[in-house]
């Protein structure tokens, strides 16, 4: 019997939630195990020669943090989920290879275990939790281990900006500060708090506020997405829900009605971005196993 292992997309920080919320949405990457009886590991993909087919691919690696023992396989994967776009790319591999563990183990590893070790593999929670349980997530470390709390997310439409460079998560962490002050700190914690209390209370004026009030990483990236406050000038001009850097960026989401999409696609394409325009929907689902 032929197994599939299909992973949503995800699209961190929603602004002043910075390494913590992140929301699954209905782009999927897809894990066919081909021989589960290999002579060796393997993996098929049509990724470009960067990305490896054997034991060093991203998703085999995080499959045998879990299980050591994993015998080899023959794998294929597919995605249209773009690599280094700010789309979790790489949360949707880590967490491709631990259900891919978790289905052939021995043992019975629970969710837990697997967003455990995918935090750990990932450096951060806010893409692994949603890519893993769907939604949206909010996500803290406490004594060392993840700890998650799925919500439903109130927006009526999403639409990504990917723009047509890649921008490494790694690149684009080396421009946050090593420290705030704990006058900005503050503010930062009590705009992220504002914004997880509107998104549970269905208070879409004020998400929208806080979507673009982040004093975390955005002011610090800014540099590197020069298309972040021109889209977000032209999300105003169309009244959309609010606009923000997804996850590391390059993409940029907007919180938009379908109605007003065209309007807003127009306009940047006035102002020449060249980039493509996806309309998302949230993915309520997360990792899940097909057969
Ligand atoms: N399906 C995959 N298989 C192997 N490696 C992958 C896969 N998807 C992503 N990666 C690795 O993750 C990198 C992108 O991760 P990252 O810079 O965090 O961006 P993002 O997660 O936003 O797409 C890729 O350049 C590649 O090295
Ligand atoms: N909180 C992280 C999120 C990175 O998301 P990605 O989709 O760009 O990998 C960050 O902002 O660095």
């Amino acid at each position: 019997m032929s197994v599939k292992i299909v992973v949503p997309a995800s699209s961190a920080n929603l602004g002043p939630g910075f390494d913590s919320l992140g929301l699954a949405v209905d782009r999927y990457l897809t894990l066919e195990v081909l021989d589960d009886e290999a002579s060796k590991w393997q993996i098929e993909h049509d990724f470009g020669p960067k990305i490896p087919n054997d034991e060093r691919n991203l998703i085999i690696k995080a499959a045998l943090a879990l299980e050591p023992k994993l015998s080899p396989k023959r794998l294929k994967v597919t995605s249209q989920i773009p690599l280094a776009r700010g789309l979790g790319s790489s949360s949707s591999a880590i967490v491709a290879g631990l259900k891919l563990a978790q289905y052939f183990a021995q043992t019975a590893y629970t969710t837990e275990d697997l967003l455990q070790v995918a935090t750990k593999l990932e450096g951060h929670p806010d893409n692994v939790a949603p890519a893993l349980l769907g939604g949206l997530t909010v996500s803290v470390m406490l004594n060392g281990r993840p700890h998650s709390i799925c919500a439903s997310f109130p927006a009526e439409g999403l639409l990504a900006y990917i723009p047509d460079f890649e921008l490494a998560t790694k690149e684009s962490r080396q421009v946050l500060p090593n420290e705030l002050s704990y006058k900005t700190a503050v503010r930062a914690g009590s705009l992220g708090n504002a914004l997880v209390a509107a998104l549970l209370t269905n208070d879409l004026a004020l998400v929208k506020e806080l979507l673009e009030q982040d004093l975390y990483h955005e002011p610090y990236r800014q540099k590197l997405v020069p298309h972040l406050q021109l889209l977000r000038k032209l999300a105003h001009e169309v009244n959309a829900d609010g606009t923000y850097l997804s996850g590391a960026g390059p993409t940029v989401m907007t919180l938009i009605g379908p109605a007003k999409m065209e309007t807003l696609i127009k306009k940047a394409r006035k102002q020449g971005l060249t980039g493509k325009f996806i309309k998302l929907e949230v993915d309520t689902l997360g990792a899940r196993v097909e057969r």
